[in-house]
């Protein structure tokens, strides 16, 4: 295990006790969703995540900004602004940068360094599809987190993630759960990624990976259940950790109009207290 202080998983740890919680707010900014008072501002698309932010900052256990969002309307420069705002203004609070990247090693070095020293990110998602030197690049960055893909929340995760891959009829996801837990996370420093639709799965993949924590996107416009996400993502004995619970859309949302931060954290609240109730069950 790493042992150097303050490192993702330890900052888990501190802020699933602190907060009592384990929503994770996602920032996926939609310019054609945004409320009118930001379209065609200049940084309109950091400052209407800086206010969801500002509104849920107390009731979450992570932000995870979207990368296409911001690279879509070239707004890099906003996502590094907030990156920066979230980190100066809310240290205790884990920042993800959803990049999902994956690629040879050489190049996985210059996207580890895009996630962790220009946009100054906590943690990444990765893509574990071409294997463990493209993952490897990203864990030289100690204390950082790694967020692999494992079973993803989408219909069509299923045509690739249930193929059965080893003679005893593994399926992939169960596989690339087995390689993270038992392989690769030598140093601690990986996480991986089960969707919040497929309850079963994030059962099996508990049983494999022991204490790892899970980012677990598809509750709220996804339609993933709370209580059966809880129930089959939760660490015996220790309610209340091991899962950072991804909404997006739902709480980003709530209303487009100029009470939209004030919508946002009437549903960051019902959520962060549903998952609160199920941890309790
Ligand atoms: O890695 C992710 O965050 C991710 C993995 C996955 O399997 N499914 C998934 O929805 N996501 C991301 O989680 C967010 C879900 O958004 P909502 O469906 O609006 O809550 C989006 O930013 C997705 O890109």
């Amino acid at each position: 295990m790493n042992l150097s202080s303050n490192t993702f998983t330890q900052q888990l740890q501190s802020v699933w006790a602190s907060q009592g919680s384990m929503l994770c707010v996602g920032l996926d900014p939609d310019p054609k969703r945004l409320p009118a008072v930001f379209q065609g501002k200049p940084e309109g698309i950091f400052e209407f995540c800086r206010e969801v932010a500002d509104a849920t900052a107390d009731l979450v256990c992570s932000f995870k900004p979207q990368f296409a969002y911001f690279a879509s309307q070239r707004a890099e420069a906003q996502l590094e602004k907030l990156i920066r705002y979230l980190k100066n203004t809310y240290p205790h609070i884990p920042v993800i940068l959803d990049s999902k990247r994956g690629d040879i090693g050489s190049t996985a070095e210059h996207y580890a360094l895009e996630a962790f020293e220009r946009y100054g990110a906590d943690a990444v998602t990765v893509n574990p599809y071409m294997g463990f030197d493209s993952i490897e690049p990203y864990l030289k960055f100690a204390g950082k987190g790694v967020i692999v893909l494992c079973r993803t929340s989408n219909p069509g995760g299923s045509d690739l993630q249930f193929l059965k891959v080893t003679p005893s009829g593994e399926p992939l996801y169960l596989h690339v759960a087995k390689l993270a837990a038992k392989e690769w996370n030598t140093s601690g420093q990986i996480s991986l990624v089960v969707g919040a639709t497929f309850p079963e799965e994030i059962a099996q993949v508990r049983a494999i990976v022991g204490e790892m924590p899970l980012l677990i996107p598809g509750i709220g416009a996804q339609g993933g259940d709370i209580d059966a996400t809880v129930s089959a993502g939760s660490i015996p004995k220790k309610a209340g950790t091991g899962m950072m619970i991804n909404s997006s859309r739902a709480i980003l949302y709530a209303s487009s109009g100029s009470d939209f931060a004030e919508a946002a954290r009437k549903v960051a609240l019902q959520t962060r207290d549903a998952l609160r109730l199920a941890a309790d069950k």
